[in-house]
């Protein structure tokens, strides 16, 4: 499996550009929490990512295919599946559509129904029901499943507990431990920084648009990636003055 490297990225809308020369590289199995204030570009760094907003300049590799200019749907094809903010699904089709959706564009490989049913055993019951019916907790596990069905290498999650109340929160984060162990590359943007400096292997902090701290999370403290979020800490590990 390959290695994501991000090298000197740029992303504008329209004339505001919001990331800024942003470079990291991410092995197989590393599960990185990407955090930082609203605004800070985060959504549009992952978004980028995933082939639905082309860069302005720099390059996006996955092992030493350059997706840079790749569209969307062929990089789900790559192994690249994005969970968008706000989970964007069909709200009219049920969830078995929806997670079958997962798999038009996507690879072969040990994801299909009956493992996403596994993982989310609180589907079960609803996957005939219209995911306009289910609750937010159930929503997006079936997001989160339909982007497994396309047995990614790389998964992109924008924020899977907005607008969901902390214990489903907790529910979610506990189907997600199944397999944030199971060796998928991971990029989480998680508003919960307890949370996810909890199951993260990596930290990056983005502010306006930059990288400001880039670090293991073992080796980060929470008051420390808290500085850099308001801007108090330098990439350089020194503290701002
Ligand atoms: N579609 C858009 N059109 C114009 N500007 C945008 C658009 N989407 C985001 N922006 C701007 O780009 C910057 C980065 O936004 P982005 O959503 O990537 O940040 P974020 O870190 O994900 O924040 P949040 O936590 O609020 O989602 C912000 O200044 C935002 O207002």
């Amino acid at each position: 499996m390959s290695t994501l490297s991000i090298q000197e990225l740029d992303v504008r809308h329209g004339l505001l550009q919001a990331v800024r020369g942003v470079s990291f590289q991410i092995d197989k199995g590393d599960v990185l929490a990407l955090v930082g204030a609203n605004g800070a570009g985060k959504t549009t760094l992952l978004r980028s990512i995933a082939g639905a907003h082309l860069p302005a300049s720099g390059r996006i590799l996955l092992g030493d295919r350059d997706l840079t200019q790749v569209p969307s749907h062929k990089r789900i094809a790559m192994g690249i599946a994005l969970v968008p903010e706000g989970r964007r699904l069909f709200s009219q089709m049920t969830v078995e559509e929806n997670l079958l959706l997962g798999k038009t564009s996507g690879r072969k490989g040990a994801w299909n129904i009956a493992r996403v049913f596994d993982a989310f055993p609180n589907l079960v019951p609803r996957r005939h029901a219209k995911t306009g019916q289910l609750s937010g907790g159930e929503q997006q596990a079936t997001a989160i499943g339909r982007a497994l069905m396309s047995n990614p290498d790389v998964l992109l999650l924008d924020e899977v507990s907005l607008g969901l109340s902390p214990l489903v929160v907790d529910r979610v984060y506990e189907q997600l431990q199944t397999f944030l162990t199971s060796g998928t590359t991971i990029i989480l943007v998680e508003q919960d920084l307890g949370r996810a400096m909890r199951v993260a292997s990596r930290v990056i902090c983005m502010l306006e648009g930059r990288i400001v701290l880039d670090a293991p999370a073992a080796a980060v403290s929470r008051d420390e990636v808290t500085q850099a979020y308001f801007g108090l800490h330098r990439a350089d590990g020194g503290r701002a003055a």
